[in-house]
């Protein structure tokens, strides 16, 4: 079912998560060891994030170096299908620029659109781990509007190769990011708005937003988005702060702040076990108020971590 109709015919706040593939050379098992304790929370969907190849050197027998390429998450498109087969739920696969041509992109559409699933979250998705800033493929999408113009074309029965004449129509239903704190890359916000509202208004038709720990910064982007006249439904992502070493990863990585109360509070922590608990209990302060705000929906990010996940939401019940 789409993610549009899920959230029209919702009577209260629905609840989703999100997954990494394994890597490669692990079971589907794991999949369904890190979803089975969640599965009781009846989540409405389970997001399945995409990943590219990443250069790497290998060290070769003569003691010199080769650049292979590697692909440490692949699976995207199995795991969903495996867990639509297993749960009987909907999964919902990230579908990313970077690393991808238009071809192999379009034929990852096919299959997906064979397996029965009807949703996908375009991205442009993050640089390699080896250059300094996201480049894309020659023959790739530049940016998460082009792929999304991609899908949408599908969706017209539209395929990169003009000889399919009639071509079989997909049915998609498209989720874009939002950023509450900006993207790193924007230059403003206002720009980094104008950018959400064109994708909107070339299909889009729900938001997922990246992290935050602080609610009012999801308050005032809805806001803003509503001031700009994007109407379709905002999905806020939450995570759950494990360590004290997340203080610096996660502002690194994803660029997001960390309310200086919570930070504090984990400073003061003397193990992560004790972050552990201070940042459960933020999620389930933060996840309450979210949904006093009235949010479609609460995505959590389960990401290796089922079990604070699972707390968090037996405090929520
Ligand atoms: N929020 C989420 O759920 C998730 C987010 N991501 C990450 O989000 C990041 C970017 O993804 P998207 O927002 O989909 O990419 P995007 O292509 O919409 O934007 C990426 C950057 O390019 C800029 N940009 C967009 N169109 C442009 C144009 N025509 N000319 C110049 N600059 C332009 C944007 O302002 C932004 O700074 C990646 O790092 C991705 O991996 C990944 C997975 C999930
Ligand atoms: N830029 C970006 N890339 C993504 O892939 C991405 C986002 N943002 N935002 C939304 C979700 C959330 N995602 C993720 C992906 C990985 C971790 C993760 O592994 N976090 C580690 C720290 C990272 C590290 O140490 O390498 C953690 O401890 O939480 C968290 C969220 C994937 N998505």
């Amino acid at each position: 079912m789409k993610i549009t109709e899920h959230i029209s015919n919702a009577k209260d706040t629905l609840i989703s998560f999100e997954i990494l593939p394994p890597l490669k050379g692990k079971s589907i098992n794991s999949i369904y060891d890190h979803l089975d304790p969640l599965m009781e929370f009846k989540p409405s969907w389970i997001n399945v994030t995409y990943h590219r190849s990443e250069t790497a050197f290998k060290k070769k027998a003569d003691g010199n170096f080769e650049k292979v390429e590697v692909r440490k998450r692949p699976g995207t498109v199995g795991i969903c299908a495996a867990i639509m087969n297993y749960y009987k739920i909907d999964a919902v696969p990230h579908i990313i620029c970077g690393g991808f041509s238009k071809r192999e992109t379009e034929d990852a559409l096919i299959d997906l659109n064979f397996l029965g699933i009807d949703n996908v979250l375009v991205l442009r998705g993050d640089a390699d781990k080896n250059s300094a800033s996201f480049e894309p493929e020659p023959d790739g999408n530049p940016y998460a509007i082009d792929l999304l113009k991609q899908v949408v074309n599908l969706n017209s029965g539209i395929y990169l190769d003009d000889d399919i004449r009639d071509g079989g129509k997909t049915k998609f239903c498209i989720g874009v990011a939002g950023y509450p704190e900006k993207h790193f890359e924007s230059p403003n916000q206002q720009i980094d708005m104008q950018r959400l509202k064109e994708k909107v208004c070339n299909g889009a038709e729900f938001i997922m937003t990246q992290m935050f720990f602080d609610n009012q910064k999801f308050f005032d982007f809805v806001k803003k988005c509503r001031d700009n006249d994007i109407n379709i439904p905002i999905i806020p992502g939450l995570k759950p702060i494990t360590s004290r070493k997340q203080l610096s990863v996660l502002p690194r990585i994803f660029h997001v702040d960390i309310p200086a109360e919570l930070s504090e509070e984990i400073m003061r922590c003397k193990t992560d076990e004790d972050s552990e608990k201070v940042g459960t209990e933020w999620l389930v302060q933060q996840s309450r108020e979210l949904k006093k705000f009235g949010v479609p929906v609460l995505h959590y990010y389960t990401l290796g971590k089922p079990r604070v996940i699972q707390n968090v939401m037996k405090k929520l019940v």
